[in-house]
């Protein structure tokens, strides 16, 4: 197993791929302003690449010559680093590729990773311009640490990898008909879950999963490919210690990784970079829209488990697998849509082994951050 810490090299050289559509449009601007004149300071020097469609961070990461960097960074949302880590997995020196150091710069609508690493590193809860400057700086000190990939597979045979969430309904349905929002910035969520509850949908399929043991720490994963080794193939019924939820009508399902599914909502408290862990939410047919709205705004703090909400259940698992009855509503991995099919997920323990973490607060508290 590689150590937890590693540190990024000085001088440093950092490629950073740059969403000039994200969230507010502003990444660019933000960038220049915000960014580049701290990390001059750091000694890291940027090349910036202006993504210009969607994929092309996909396609960058993939060809480049990857021994020019000491770390990639994203400045953009979640569906560009999403990108990034699937472009990385299709390189053949995928494993070698994953070692490099990556970064997230909040530059979407989002934000949910950049979030959550503010989250671990002690910071208070912050958002757009004040988020930014603490992740540059968390970049600055140039610590980096692992992170868990859970690997998606679906009925049709698609292969994803995904470093945040994968959804089914009411919450995926928020993310992807908020969209059309994202100049709003983070009120994008908002709006799109008043837009949602007026229209409440319930889902019917089945849903299953390998509960996690407590403090149960995933051995390193199979090398060359990533091999899924707690998965049976869609076609077959999933193995005997598994369980089945008895429940087969959900308004929606989500399994989320890191602890913020958005700059403003902290779905999962406990989690870490690399718990080992997917930490698996549904909520059951029945809830009333009141009882789902408390959720939402609870979730501002984290408290919506202490609600004792009977329709919403919680599991720490480490696979799962969910199928539709029909091919009916959104499905979302890392807030990106994907069709409606049976899917099936298992954890990928420090796969990635590069989020970034600053030291535990205990250790080094957070200086004011430079402006
Ligand atoms: N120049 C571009 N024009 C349009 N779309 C782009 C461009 N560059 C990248 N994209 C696509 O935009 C999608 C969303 O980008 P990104 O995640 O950066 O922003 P966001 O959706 O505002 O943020 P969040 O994911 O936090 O909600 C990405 O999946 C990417 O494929």
């Amino acid at each position: 197993r590689p150590p937890a810490y590693g540190v990024l090299p000085r001088p440093c050289r950092a490629l950073v791929l740059l969403n000039p559509q994200s969230g507010a449009g502003r990444a660019l601007e933000d960038f220049q302003a915000v960014v580049q004149p701290m990390l001059a300071e750091a000694d890291i020097a940027t090349t910036v690449f202006v993504t210009e469609r969607p994929h092309h961070a996909h396609e960058k990461v993939r060809d480049e010559d990857l021994s020019q960097w000491d770390t990639l960074v994203v400045m953009a949302g979640d569906g560009l680093l999403y990108e990034v880590v699937n472009g990385l997995m299709e390189r053949p020196d995928w494993e070698d590729a994953l070692k490099k150091p990556l970064c997230i710069l909040p530059g979407g609508s989002g934000n949910a990773l950049a979030a959550s690493i503010n989250h671990y590193a002690g910071n208070d809860h912050v958002a757009k311009k004040k988020l930014l400057t603490n992740c540059t700086f968390i970049l600055c000190k140039g610590l980096h640490t692992q992170m868990d990939l859970v690997s998606l597979s679906t009925a049709s045979g698609k292969r994803l990898f995904s470093f945040l969430g994968f959804g089914w309904g009411f919450i995926s349905d928020v993310d992807i008909d908020s969209e059309k929002y994202r100049r709003l910035g983070n009120a994008r969520f908002t709006l799109g879950t008043l837009q949602c509850l007026a229209k409440l949908r319930v889902y019917q399929g089945r849903l299953s999963y390998l509960p996690a043991a407590p403090e149960q720490d995933t051995p390193p994963a199979p090398r060359d490919p990533p091999a899924d080794s707690l998965l049976v193939p869609l076609g077959q019924p999933v193995p005997p210690h598994w369980t089945v939820v008895p429940e087969e009508e959900f308004v929606s399902v989500y399994a989320i990784y890191q602890s913020h599914l958005g700059t403003n909502l902290l779905m999962a408290p406990a989690a870490r970079l690399h718990d080992g862990c997917i930490h698996l939410f549904y909520l059951k047919a029945g809830i009333s829209r009141v009882a789902l709205l408390k959720i939402f705004l609870a979730m501002a703090r984290g408290t919506h488990l202490d609600l004792n909400c009977p329709h919403l259940r919680y599991v720490p698992v480490r696979a799962f697998r969910l199928e539709p009855r029909a091919a009916a509503g959104i499905m979302t991995v890392d807030g990106e849509a994907l069709a409606c099919e049976p899917v099936q997920g298992q954890i990928h323990g420090r796969l990635c082994p590069r989020g970034r973490q600053s030291l535990p607060p205990t250790q080094e508290p957070p200086p004011p951050p430079k402006q």
